[in-house]
């Protein structure tokens, strides 16, 4: 399933936060969204999951316009990988996974449930079979990271929007959660759109970087052509070097020191 933003724009109240971002991502691409904090990769993933609205400018999934789907349709085409998980006292691993859209929209707005085998395939796939009858409240945070992945694989859509998939996890987790990303996105012909801090990560991952700043896409393309020591300094901030890891051949990052104000607003003149 493909996905085209066209001029978006969005602000909360009289912040704007989106000044026109323009991006195609096509079927079965892994696309890695990258930027300093605040500059609204989440709001970009919640804008483009029909979780909020925007000022201005389109969605379209597959060439149909987010605003004429309705939340359940958007439900079948699209999952999101959630940064929390439901509040609700006593609920186990097995019981989220299964009702996850009866989790998160309450018996009259649910939006989906899982079969028992997409539940169970969902739970070994990601690796928490053994959490299964477990309470949610009582796991570790890397636990319940793996957790809402199992939810959103279980939703058995074509698109997958993930918000930090490797946020909380120790190393070995972190590369076992985007390894299995990486192979559902495979097996299944997923299409997957990924907020990622690790920029390593990012360039190992995806096949493809766009970085946001000032509202805007500021770079997009394939991580060796994108990742360069000048995007180091215009979207984060950092003087640093960029060298290839020879096995994976892919770029490596090596932040060196933050810019001074002075030198981030001679960039931001500079373009
Ligand atoms: N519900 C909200 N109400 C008001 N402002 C918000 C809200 N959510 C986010 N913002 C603000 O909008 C901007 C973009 O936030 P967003 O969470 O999209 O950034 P981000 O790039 O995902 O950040 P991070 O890397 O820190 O997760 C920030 O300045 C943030 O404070």
């Amino acid at each position: 399933m493909s996905i085209a933003i066209d001029s978006l724009h969005f602000s909360y109240g009289s912040q704007p936060v989106l000044n026109g971002v323009s991006l195609t991502v096509e079927q079965g691409e892994f696309v890695a969204l990258v930027g300093m904090n605040g500059c609204g990769k989440s709001t970009l993933l919640r804008l483009v999951a029909g979780l909020l609205t925007p000022s201005s400018g389109s969605i379209t999934l597959d060439g149909d316009p987010l605003r004429s789907l309705s939340r359940r349709q958007v439900a079948r085409r699209m999952a999101v990988l959630h940064q929390t998980l439901p509040p609700v006292p006593g609920l186990t691993v097995r019981q989220l996974v299964r009702q996850g859209g009866y989790a998160h929209r309450g018996p009259l707005g649910m939006l989906w449930e899982a079969s028992t085998g997409e539940t169970d395939e969902a739970l070994a796939l990601t690796g928490v079979a053994h959490l299964a009858d477990r309470v949610l409240d009582t796991l570790s945070g890397g636990e319940r990271q793996r957790v809402r992945l199992a939810l959103a694989v279980a939703q058995n859509t074509r698109v997958l929007l993930l918000d930090e998939p490797a946020a909380h996890l120790d190393v070995r987790h972190q590369l076992e959660v985007l390894t299995l990303v990486r192979e559902l996105r495979q097996a299944r012909d997923l299409t997957v759109v990924s907020v990622l801090h690790e920029l390593d990560h990012a360039a190992r991952f995806a096949e493809r970087v766009v970085a946001l700043r000032e509202g805007v896409v500021w770079a997009d393309g394939d991580p060796r052509e994108v990742m360069t020591p000048a995007l180091l300094a215009e979207v984060f901030g950092v003087a640093g070097r960029v060298v290839v890891d020879e096995l994976h051949g892919t770029p490596r990052c090596l932040p060196d020191h933050a810019l001074s104000d002075h030198s981030l607003s001679d960039l931001s003149m500079g373009g």
